[in-house]
Parts: structure tokens; sequence; C-alpha cells
């Protein structure tokens, strides 16, 4: 599986053990940046990641700033995404199961890195679980039609 890696100056540090962490689990990692922690805008980053997944350029993303709040919400502009913000395993696991959630947003400044790691784990390892989930997941995506074509 290639996942893509984004983060600002607040999630980097927090990337970095996650990215350690995928690595030697065997996943295909790309690491947008940032790659210090210089001050950076989260959106720049949120939307990079974001348009890999949505081009297909990677299966999944994961993005880290501070909260996670804003770089999720940068993310979930472009077309065909549907990055989930979670704070524990049970949001990860159910963001995939009910959700079918391509990126996941984390908050270095809320949540320590076991836990992010552990989050981390669940997400990936979890499946959609179809059926009445598919209808609504499909309902996101009707809105996503109604916008002016990108
Ligand atoms: O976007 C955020 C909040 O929604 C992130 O937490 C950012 O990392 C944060 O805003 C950056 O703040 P800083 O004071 O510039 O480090």
């Amino acid at each position: 599986m290639k996942i893509v890696l984004g983060c600002d100056h607040g999630g980097f540090e927090l990337k970095e053990a996650i990215k350690k962490h995928l690595i030697n689990c065997g996943y295909d990692i790309t690491d947008i940046g940032a790659y210090n922690t210089d001050s950076v805008d989260y959106p720049d980053f949120g939307e990079r990641a974001a348009r890999m997944v949505a081009d297909n350029e990677a299966d999944r993303g994961i993005i880290i700033c501070g909260t996670g709040i804003g770089i999720s919400i940068a993310a979930n502009k472009v077309k065909g995404i549907r990055c989930a913000l979670c704070t524990n395993e049970y949001m990860a696991k159910m963001s995939r199961m009910h959700n079918n959630a391509n990126m996941l947003a984390l908050g270095a400044r809320v949540l320590g890195n076991g836990l992010s790691v552990d989050i981390v784990d669940v997400w990936l390892s979890t499946e959609f679980e179809g059926g009445r989930h598919e209808n609504r997941v499909n309902k996101i995506t009707d809105i996503e039609k109604l916008r002016v074509e990108e």
C-alpha cells in the first residue's frame, strides 16, 4: 500500500515518528513535507497530500498539524477526499468501516506518539464495511458533484 504523509511545522516530529514506524512495517511511503519545524502553512500540505490520493498516486494519506483540524479541513476541499480527524482508535476504526475514509488527520499537540501510532495501525488495517454505508458515502460523493467542476 502506498501512503502519502504530510504535515506542517506543528506535525513534523509526529510525522517523522509515524514515517519510521510505517517504513518498518513495509509500507511504501511518500513524504511531501514539511521537512523541519520552520513555520509553514498547513493548507499547502493538506492539499498536496490530498491531491495525491485523489489522483491515485497514493492509496491513502496521513496528515498532521497541531490539532489536525486545519489540515483536515484543507484536505476535505479536494474532490474525492474523505479525511477523518481521529483522536482515538474507535474513531479510526469507524472512519474506515462506516465512512471509507481515504485520509487520516492527527493532531500532534493533542495526541502522544504512542497513541498516534496505534490510531494509524487500526486505521490502516480496517476495511470498509460497505452495505448500508455504501449508499451514505455515495451521497457524500453526490454533494461533490453539485460543485462547479475544477
Ligand atoms: O491548523 C491548525 C489548527 O487548526 C494547526 O494546529 C496548525 O498547526 C497551527 O494553527 C499552527 O500554529 P502556529 O502557532 O503557527 O504554530
